[in-house]
């Protein structure tokens, strides 16, 4: 028995892609009908879908709805180029675009919406099952610590790679529903994930499903280590290098240092889709800059439940706000993969 999943994250209905919208997430649950290739890569750009395998699937949607009006070549190449620019480092998102071009371009345009809307399913079912395999992989970690010691199993995370940012149970997060589910006894340390908070969704998606966990500073994660209080890290990717370098949230390779300094293990949970084979290390991995502003101003809701703003630093002080940063593979004890758990250097022997 598997730990349900509360809300479809993404769903392609006729005309329409149906999204969560998860800007507005945890305060208020919103779903959005994006009927157009703009607002798809408008959703992509703005974050109203995010995460590594969940902006991959929604481009591909994006492509099925744009060759609805046409299915010329020129009209094909347009959604492809607008959609592959809509977010630099997830490297999902240009494998989804690439899958999706490798079906479609050959075809005679009669064909080729039919076919995209197949492959489009194909990438999100896929997606499920990934995430399920990941997800009991990752499972055999947490119970040989729980075979070992006394209490819950504590499992610190960054940023949010669980169901939300998925389609299915999510990376990072798949090992703890399925220890869940296992009865095992489980607790994770959420961070804060400044400057967009996303650990605000993860501690939300795991209060909606019933699994114990501590929300904090992205600052307090040493100290915590420092005092035994993780037995694990286990944070999702946007992109791995050949070489196991890995690019995730900012402030992963924080997470990292840390974890190698007290003695705790280190993990990557991503699909095989999140490696870029063709990267050969951390250093070629283009890295997102996302504007000033998503460190200058705060976003949550305010005493009658509107969603509202709080400006905390003047509109002219400079930022910089780089929105992944790159974990050294020497740092990483294994990824999590859905063939199994990897030592970064052992990576080749996926590649296809
Ligand atoms: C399964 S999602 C893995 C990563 O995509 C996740 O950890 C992450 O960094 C998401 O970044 P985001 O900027 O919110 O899209």
């Amino acid at each position: 028995m598997s730990v349900p999943i509360p809300a479809p994250t993404l769903s392609r209905d006729g005309a329409r892609v149906r999204i969560l919208d998860q800007t507005a997430l945890p305060h208020h649950r919103v779903t959005l009908a994006l009927d157009s290739l703009d607002a798809v890569a408008h959703a992509i750009r703005s974050m109203q879908v995010r995460g590594a395998p969940l902006i991959g699937a929604t481009a591909a949607c994006g492509v099925a709805l744009a060759l609805q009006t046409a299915a010329d070549d020129a009209t094909l190449e347009h959604a492809l180029t607008e959609l592959g620019a809509t977010r630099p480092t997830a490297v999902n998102l240009h494998w989804a675009l690439a899958r999706m071009a490798r079906v479609l371009r050959p075809l005679p345009p009669t064909e080729r919406l039919a076919a995209a809307e197949r492959e489009a399913d194909a990438i999100i079912t896929e997606d499920i099952a990934t995430n399920a395999a990941i997800g009991q992989h990752g499972l055999a970690l947490i119970a040989a610590i729980a075979q070992n010691r006394p209490g819950p199993v504590r499992v610190m995370t960054h940023c949010n790679a669980g169901w939300l940012a998925t389609l299915g149970h999510g990376t990072a997060l798949s090992p703890v529903y399925a220890a869940q589910a296992a009865g095992i006894d489980i607790e994770v340390w959420v961070s804060e994930t400044r400057p967009r908070n996303q650990g605000l969704l993860t501690a939300w998606e795991l209060r909606e499903s019933g699994v114990a966990h501590r929300l904090i500073a992205d600052n307090a994660a040493g100290l915590l280590m420092m005092r035994g209080e993780v037995d694990l890290v286990i944070t999702g990717a946007d992109r791995v290098a050949a070489n196991g370098d890995t690019a995730n949230k900012i402030g992963t390779y924080l997470k990292a240092l840390a974890a190698a300094d007290n003695g705790v293990p280190f993990y990557i949970a991503a699909p095989v889709s999140t490696i870029d084979f063709a990267c050969p290390n951390g250093a070629a991995i283009p890295i997102e800059d996302r504007d000033g502003d998503e460190v200058r101003v705060l976003h949550g809701r305010d005493a009658i439940g509107a969603t509202a703003q709080l400006r905390i630093a003047p509109a002219d002080t400079a930022t910089g706000n780089p929105a992944f940063d790159v974990t050294p593979a020497a740092r990483i004890t294994g990824i999590i993969t859905e063939h199994g758990v990897m030592v970064p250097h052992a990576l080749a022997t996926l590649a296809p």
